[in-house]
């Protein structure tokens, strides 16, 4: 059998193939053999489906919430260990349009409405605000060296390239939503964020500065209790720190918690976790169904797959699922960044917005430009 290395593997991807690197695996896949888009009993079709077929993985992404999943069993697949290699970052031609939606006054005043809704309803805890920043090129967006470009920037990212009905969704997420390899689950949710600093000095304070924030530790709080909730039950074993550390990306600084669990049945599936976790407050807020209301009132934008998860699962039902944030939709000369942040009572406009431009970092560096 050929060896592959999950750079060669990087390197070969060309749109429409389907891209994975996780920590576990990096994918490489190609054509259809079969496609499931009901997203109720998608686990339970795709490790039917997997018991009997050639290609023992299926993979793709679940949109934020309703609509149709975008998931495959491929008729080619390659298959390679996580990926180390630093790429070497490819120039791209500059964006001849962008403009956000909203824009930045949009976004502060949508903030400013959450805020008051969070303080004037008990219940409601937190609410995920996204925008987006749609960009158009004088040709077609040439996906794969935005793919290389998110690896040669941060290696450590669950990289992806998947086709959506009429785009390609690509990102580089640092967030896990869950794996599974045999009987162990993991999960890293990530809340509660800062921006970098070019400055070592002012980096480190920032760093310090979220992990000291009572709002931030706070927003993240919420996210861990609803993980750990929802995992408890399919665990008989569950680590959870007690304090949190700090997670860092190029561009930002984020509080994250990982927790780490052994199954108590082994026949569920990292696909079946993963529907069971998402959306967290991490993407959407808290109680869910009040913040996916105040969310669909508020945004002024479709989320389809931003902010859902994208991934993996085997015939054996490991895999990994990463929550879809620091991504964009890419169709022929048009690509759509999508970035988000919690909202929670003591949350200010300014900072929220800052936070969405901060997070746009990730793809515009990509892209070629500086964040
Ligand atoms: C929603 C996004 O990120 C999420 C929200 C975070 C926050 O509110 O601090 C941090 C990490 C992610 O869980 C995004 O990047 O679009």
């Amino acid at each position: 059998m050929r060896m592959h290395t999950a750079d060669g593997l990087l390197r070969d991807y060309r749109q429409p193939d389907v891209f994975f690197a996780g920590k576990e695996r990096t994918l490489l896949a190609n054509g259809a053999d079969e496609t499931f888009t009901e997203a109720d009993g998608l686990a339970g079709s795709v490790a039917e489906r997997l018991a009997e077929s050639e290609v023992p993985v299926a993979l793709g992404a679940i949109p934020f919430t309703g609509g149709e999943a975008a998931v495959l069993i491929p008729k080619t697949l390659r298959a390679a260990g996580p990926l180390r290699a630093d790429t070497v970052q490819v120039p791209m031609s500059v964006a001849l349009r962008t403009g956000a939606v909203p824009g930045p006054d949009g976004h502060r005043a949508a903030v400013a409405e959450a805020v008051r809704r969070i303080r004037e309803t008990p219940e409601l805890r937190k609410v995920v605000l996204a925008r987006t920043l749609e960009t158009e090129f004088a040709g077609a967006v040439p996906t794969e060296v935005i793919l290389r470009n998110l690896v040669g920037d941060n290696p450590f990212a669950y990289h992806f390239a998947t086709e959506l009905p009429g785009a390609t969704f690509v990102g580089a997420s640092p967030e896990l939503l869950v794996s599974r390899n045999g009987t162990l689950v993991r999960s890293h949710p990530l809340a509660g964020s800062a921006r970098r600093s070019a400055d070592p000095v002012r980096d480190k304070e920032a760093a310090a500065g979220l992990l000291s924030s009572k709002k931030d530790r706070g927003e993240h709080a919420i996210v861990v209790e609803q993980v750990v909730e929802t995992l408890r039950p399919f665990c008989r074993k569950l680590d959870v720190p007690a304090e949190p550390s700090v997670v860092g990306t190029p561009v930002m600084w984020h509080i994250g918690t990982e927790i780490s669990g052994r199954l108590r049945d082994p026949g569920v599936t990292a696909l079946e976790l993963a529907q069971a976790l998402h959306p967290t407050p991490a993407v959407c807020g808290t109680p869910t169904a009040a913040a996916r209301e105040v969310i669909g009132e508020l945004e002024c934008f479709d989320r389809g797959y931003y902010a859902g998860a994208v991934g993996w699962v085997d015939e054996h039902g490991d895999g990994e699922w990463a929550v879809a944030i620091r991504c964009a939709e890419i169709a022929g000369p048009k690509m759509r960044l999508f970035a988000g942040g919690g909202i929670v009572a003591d949350s200010e406009p300014d900072a929220e917005l800052d936070e969405t431009e901060a997070k746009f970092g990730t793809l515009l560096r990509a892209m070629g430009g500086r964040s």
